[in-house]
């Protein structure tokens, strides 16, 4: 011993290729000091850790074991990829996740050559590796092509329909099932048992296990290959797992932590001559950090926190969560109407569910992560006279829609959507912003969509959308806390399509709908002390619009202006068409709809994204001036 301290062999790996130059022995070590940082890291950025820890020896086998980035490996969901970051040349600036301007919290090929494909939605990593493998097979390549997915993430339709797919191609593609017994809860469904009984039925198979599993069922990688013949059939094998019948070589299942497993058969699956191989790894969510392993979530998703006691930094809320209050406000109508059920796609403690499923457990249904089924499943029970709350992210949703189209609104299935995470969501970036959600919505005949300014609205909106019976329904907050508003002892139904007037004015009308309302009545304090007499209204519906209400502020002001948190197309775009159509703009009426930027708006905190849009008090009163053709001051304005 030098008595100098060795040299940390993470410090010697910036990419793979440094990485595949370690002595295989030493690799322990390197997953260790790979979790520390990983560890580290979190605790200054906050972000996803649970997820990260259980793939940190899978992490470094794949990347040793693999040529990557030519082999391409393509992590499902991507939540679980900052060990995977550190070791492609980013753990310079793995402090920076998910902060302004710094890494992105998923994978995202604009990142890095290492991550040849993005995620944040679930599931999508067969198919995409699919698609990459058949790529691959065209233009006569070698390169392996390895898709990890989580137990969570096998319980979307989109992960069968590419294994189904992938069993009929055949094609040299290794699909790597991470089966850590959780999803963001604890997971749910059939498959979730299934997957128990599989690892529970079996000891976890050594290498030699597995080397005679593989010559059981892929003889021709230990013999001659040439003798490879098409009337090989799968019939060969036993095993008979579900995986198999999906055409699929079934391996493992083995322990995920244990690189004496790992390397030799990752090797034994990367010379496999075909596929495609579903390799079933087990691991442990928020393993070797203690209280991310004592956490019922396994440190899912974390604040930053102290690594030493594992405590989270938790801000002092200034008010209640539009979640709990969704949550708390269900309850109590659950309580006088036993036909109001409530479900859930994978996120009962993000939509609040939890506490709903508390109240009332059979009478809350966590699907997994199947946003299609839901809606679906919302329907029938619809359909059969029960008042569905079908709680979906705003992203997520997007997985729903033909079948809010087809299954819902064509039947005029009363589904009411509780639609969090609208607008822009933060650190979790454009692949999870709540954008749409108001354009592909109102686009659908007969369907309510209100959006309400403040916890207390939402409150009026779900005691309106109990009432809605004859026509599906929706309803969209953001993500956070609410304005601290005094909150009613009990909701009331409010008129439908009826907007309201907060204050009048006589020159500029400002339209919100959704939570802008509170910049938009700052706005118009701002324009009285120019002069320019304002009016504030808000929607509360964007479908069916109150277009009385917008006919008087086209009539009776020279500005009107719609301010909401979401892209072009949503309410703005029904007041433009509306108004297009009543001839307002013959009578020169000056109208601009502020919506979200037209572009994937990279992560960053939310305010700041309200900001850089322009959706604040400032970027309206600017917009008044520049329709005003006062453009000099809208830009003094923008830039004060
Ligand atoms: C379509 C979709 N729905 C919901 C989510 C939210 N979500 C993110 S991770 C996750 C759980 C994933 O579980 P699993 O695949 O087992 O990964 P693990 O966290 O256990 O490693 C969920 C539901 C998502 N990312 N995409
Ligand atoms: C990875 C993923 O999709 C979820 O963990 C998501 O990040 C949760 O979002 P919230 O933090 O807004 O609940
Ligand atoms: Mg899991």
């Amino acid at each position: 011993m030098t008595g100098k301290p060795e040299t940390p062999l993470l410090d010697t790996v910036t990419t793979p290729e440094d990485l595949r130059r370690l002595p295989e022995s030493s690799l322990v070590q390197l997953a260790a000091e790979l979790r520390a940082e990983t560890i580290d890291a979190v605790s200054i950025t906050g972000g996803h850790l649970g997820a990260g820890l259980g793939v940190v020896e899978l992490t470094v086998a794949l990347h040793y074991v693999f040529n990557t980035p030519a082999d391409r490996i393509i992590w499902d969901v991507g939540h679980q990829a900052y060990p995977h970051k550190i070791l492609t040349g980013r753990r310079d600036r793995i402090r920076t996740l998910r902060q302004t301007h710094g890494l992105s919290g998923f994978t995202k090929r604009a990142e890095s050559e290492y991550d040849p494909f993005g995620a944040a939605h679930s599931s999508t990593s067969i198919s995409a590796g699919l698609g990459m493998a058949v790529a691959r097979d065209l233009s006569e390549g070698d390169n392996a092509v390895v898709c990890v997915i989580g137990d969570g993430a096998m319980s979307a339709g989109m992960a069968y329909e590419a294994m189904n797919n992938a069993g009929a191609l055949r094609s040299r593609l290794i699909v790597i099932l991470n089966d850590n017994d959780m999803s963001i809860a604890p997971p749910v469904g059939a498959m979730s048992a299934y997957l128990a009984r599989l690892v529970s039925g079996r000891a976890y198979r050594s290498f030699r296990e597995v080397a005679k599993q593989l010559t059981k069922k892929l003889p021709r990688i230990f013999h001659d290959k040439a003798k490879q013949t098409e009337e090989y059939a799968r019939g060969f094998f036993t095993g008979g797992t579900l995986f198999e019948e999906l055409g699929f070589y079934y391996v493992g299942p083995i322990d995920g932590h244990n690189l004496d497993h790992l390397l030799p058969i990752l090797r034994n699956l990367r010379d496999a001559p075909e596929g495609p191989i579903l390799l079933h790894v087990v691991t442990q969510k928020g393993k070797g950090y203690a209280p991310a392993e004592a956490a019922a979530d396994k440190y899912h998703g974390v604040n930053r926190f102290d690594v030493i006691t594992g405590k989270q930094a938790k801000a002092t809320p200034n008010a209640p969560s539009y979640t709990r209050v969704f949550a708390e406000t269900l309850i109590k109508e659950a309580e006088a109407d036993d036909k109001i059920v409530a479900v859930t796609a994978a996120m009962p403690t993000g939509t609040g569910l939890d506490l709903f499923g508390q109240a009332f457990p059979s009478r809350t249904f966590d699907v997994g992560i199947a946003e299609q089924h839901a809606v679906t499943f919302a329907a029938g029970l619809a359909s059969e006279g029960y008042k569905p709350f079908c709680a979906i992210y705003s992203t997520f949703l997007q997985r729903g829609y033909d079948q809010i189209v087809h299954d819902v609104a064509i039947q005029k299935l009363p589904v009411r959507f509780a639609i969090d995470r609208a607008g822009f969501v933060g650190a979790d970036g454009p692949t999870h912003a709540g954008s749409f959600d108001t354009g592909f919505l109102t686009a659908l005949p007969g369907m309510i969509v209100m959006a309400p300014s403040d916890e207390a609205e939402l409150v009026h909106m779900i005691a309106t959308s109990v009432a809605i019976d004859d026509a599906p329904s929706s309803f969209r907050y953001p993500r956070g806390e609410g304005v601290g508003i005094d909150m009613p002892a009990r909701g009331e139904v409010l008129p439908i399509g009826k907007g309201r007037i907060l204050r009048e004015g006589s020159k500029i009308a400002i339209l919100s709908f959704g939570t802008r309302l509170k910049d938009a009545m700052k706005a118009a304090e701002e324009l009285d002390t120019y002069g320019l007499s304002t009016t504030v209204a808000d929607a509360r519906f964007a479908k069916p619009l109150d277009t009385n209400l917008v006919l008087d502020l086209a009539r009776n002001h020279e500005v009107v202006i719609t301010v909401e948190e979401g892209a072009v197309g949503g309410f703005g775009g029904q007041v433009l068409a509306f108004l297009a159509g009543a001839g307002a703009f013959d009578r020169g009426l000056k109208i601009r709809t502020l919506v979200m930027p037209d572009e994937f708006t990279d992560h960053d905190k939310p305010e700041a994204m309200i900001v850089s849009s322009g959706l604040d008090a400032r970027g309206i009163v600017a917009t008044v001036f520049e329709a005003l053709g006062r453009g000099d001051e809208a830009a003094a304005i923008r830039l004060a």
